[in-house]
Parts: structure tokens; C-alpha cells; sequence
């Protein structure tokens, strides 16, 4: 069972504008929506669209934290938060004709006894691979991150900032960075296949086994302890990419959950990402990787 971890999840609000944004006037929106967000929360959403058991965890609080988990319930995703004083962040999304401004939230703590407590309702839960994804709470540190990896015999996936990733000190079986966390990670400036591929190697000798590179529209990398593999996007057409990178790992994930070998992998989250950019936002109730996943081309590259 795939079980994710969110340490600090997020009420998304997207609000929608037909013009730009002026300072010391009242300007009315057009749309606006509410979704609940953070990494985790976003991989157990699609893990639940494959097919598969989730359960999503972490720490939610207040009003904000109810509507998490009502909304959960509709995706058919069973969940397991720890309980923390004051209100889920909402974070804020706005879209104008020109521009999107984001506005993320800290949210409320996370102190040593929540992550104790979290670890315990883990350990009840007897998962197979936990995800942790998204930015940490407020009292939550890198060391927290490794306790919780490290309190049971679970493979640990991890979709983090990259400035965390190079404080961890544990041994990961997976990690998700986009370009922005290679360059975060590693400092080097990932515009081609090649440097995507030599940040990923750089991660893997900081003790993540395979890791699994994003680019965006320049597709994805995978390094294995036995192989670098290459993997172009499917030629699709785009609505938008929100969760693009959340529904490439959690279908890579199950992928490795069935025993599929790393080819096989890397082709069902290339295929799974296609779907997800293909439709509006990031709210999907099936996911079938496998109705396109031989469409994906896959390039082994020299190490
Ligand atoms: N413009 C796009 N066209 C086709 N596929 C895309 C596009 N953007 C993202 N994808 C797919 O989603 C994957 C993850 O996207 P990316 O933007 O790198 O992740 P993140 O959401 O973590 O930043 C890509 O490797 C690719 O397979
Ligand atoms: O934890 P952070 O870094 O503040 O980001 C949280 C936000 O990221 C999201 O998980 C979206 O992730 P992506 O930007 O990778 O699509 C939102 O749902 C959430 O509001």
C-alpha cells in the first residue's frame, strides 16, 4: 500500500480574473475554487485514479483541515491526519489574463510530539512505500524527515524542496525533483538531457537510489543504481500543467508497487503525466496509463 505523508497540506483557492490587478481599487473575480493541495495529498488523489490503496496522512488542523478531508472522501481516498492546533494554510492561486501570483501560506506547527504521533499512526498503518511531499510545517526539520523514513520497514519516496533534500542524511529508495530542485540541490543549471541527468546522479550519490527528474515539456530522466534512462513527453495537447509532476510519481510508484522494472516505470508516469496535462486542473477521477504507455520512447544514456 501506498501511504503519503503531507506535513503541511493546503486548502488551494484559485481565484480567476479577466483583468490585471490594480492596487486601491475593489476588482471582481470571475471564478474561483477551493481543491485540496500539498504533494502528498496530490499523489494519493492519483494513486486512488490508478486503481490502487492509499491512505493519505499528515497534519491538518481547524476548519481548513475538515474540508481536506470532506473533499478526500470524494476521491475515494481514506485518510489518517494528525491532529495539530490551529487552522490548514490556504494557499492562494491567482489568475489574470497576463500573469499567475502565488501566495503559499507556513501553516500552523508541527512540533516533536506531532511527529511522534504521526510515526505511530504510520507504524499502525504497515504501508509498503510512504511518499512525503511538499514544504515542512513551521517546528518540522530535516531530522523529523529522517525519523519518519527511517521508523519502519517501508521504502521511502520523496518529493521535497531541494534545499532539504541536501540536509537529509537517510537512505531514500526515491525521490521526484523537478528542474528547479536539481538546481536547488545540486547548483547546476539544468537546460539539457545531460545536465538533468548529471544533477540526478549527483542526488543518487547523496543516498537516493532512483531518482526520477523532471523537465517539464523536455520529459524526464530516471537514474537507477544500474542505468540512466530518457523518456521525451508524449506529444499531447496541453490544457495546463498543475499536478503534472505529482501524477508522474505517484504513477511511477505504483509501477515499482507491482513489480514492474524501471523501463516500464518511467513509461507509465510519462503516460500518466500526458493524461493529467491533457485536462483541466489537477482533479481526476481514473487514470490508465497503460492505454498509451507503449506510445512512450525510452533511451538508455551512457553513465
Ligand atoms: N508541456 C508538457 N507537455 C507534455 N508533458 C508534460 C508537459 N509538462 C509536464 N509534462 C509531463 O509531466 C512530467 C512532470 O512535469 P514537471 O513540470 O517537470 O513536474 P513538476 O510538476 O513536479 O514541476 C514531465 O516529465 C512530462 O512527462
Ligand atoms: O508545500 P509548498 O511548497 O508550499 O507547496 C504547496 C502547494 O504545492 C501543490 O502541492 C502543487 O504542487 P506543484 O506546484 O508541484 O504542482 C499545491 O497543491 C500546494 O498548495
Amino acid at each position: 500500500m501506498i501511504l503519503t505523508v503531507t506535513p503541511n497540506p493546503a486548502v488551494d483557492q484559485t481565484i480567476e480574473m479577466d483583468e490585471e490587478v490594480q492596487a486601491d481599487t475593489v476588482q471582481r473575480s470571475t471564478d474561483a475554487q477551493f481543491n485540496s493541495g500539498g504533494n502528498g495529498i496530490n499523489v494519493s488523489q492519483f494513486v486512488s485514479a490508478l486503481g490502487t490503496e492509499t491512505v493519505a496522512t499528515g497534519f491538518i488542523g481547524g476548519f481548513t483541515g475538515y474540508f481536506i478531508e470532506q473533499d478526500l472522501v470524494e476521491y475515494d481516498v481514506p485518510t489518517d491526519f494528525v491532529e495539530v492546533d490551529g487552522e490548514t494554510r490556504i494557499n492562494t492561486t491567482l489568475l489574470t489574463p497576463e500573469s499567475e501570483y502565488h501566495i503559499n501560506q507556513s501553516g500552523p506547527s508541527a512540533d516533536r510530539d506531532a511527529v511522534d504521533e504521526l510515526i505511530e499512526t504510520l507504524q499502525d498503518h504497515d504501508p509498503s512505500v510512504i511518499n512525503i511531499g511538499g514544504s515542512l510545517p513551521p517546528e518540522m526539520d530535516a531530522a523529523d524527515v529522517d525519523r519518519i523514513a527511517s521508523a519502519g520497514d517501508w521504502d521511502t519516496a520523496l518529493d521535497v524542496h531541494g534545499e532539504l533534500m541536501i540536509e537529509l542524511d537517510g537512505e531514500y529508495e526515491y525521490c521526484k525533483p523537478n528542474r528547479e530542485e536539481l538546481t536547488a540541490a545540486t547548483g547546476i543549471e539544468v537546460e539539457t538531457i545531460d545536465d538533468c541527468a548529471e544533477a540526478a546522479r549527483q542526488l543518487q550519490e547523496r543516498g537516493y537510489e532512483r531518482v526520477i527528474a523532471s523537465m517539464g515539456g523536455d520529459g524526464a530522466v530516471l537514474v537507477t543504481p544500474e542505468e540512466t534512462l530518457y523518456a521525451p513527453p508524449l506529444d499531447v495537447d496541453v490544457v495546463d500543467t498543475i499536478g503534472a509532476g505529482d501524477s508522474m510519481f505517484a504513477a511511477v510508484l505504483w509501477a515499482y508497487e507491482q513489480g514492474w522494472d524501471d523501463e516500464r516505470a518511467l513509461r507509465a508516469g510519462v503516460a500518466t503525466s500526458a493524461q493529467l496535462v491533457s485536462v483541466k486542473g489537477p482533479s481526476v477521477h481514473e487514470l490508465d496509463p497503460e492505454a498509451t504507455m507503449d506510445e512512450v520512447r525510452v533511451w538508455s544514456m551512457r553513465a
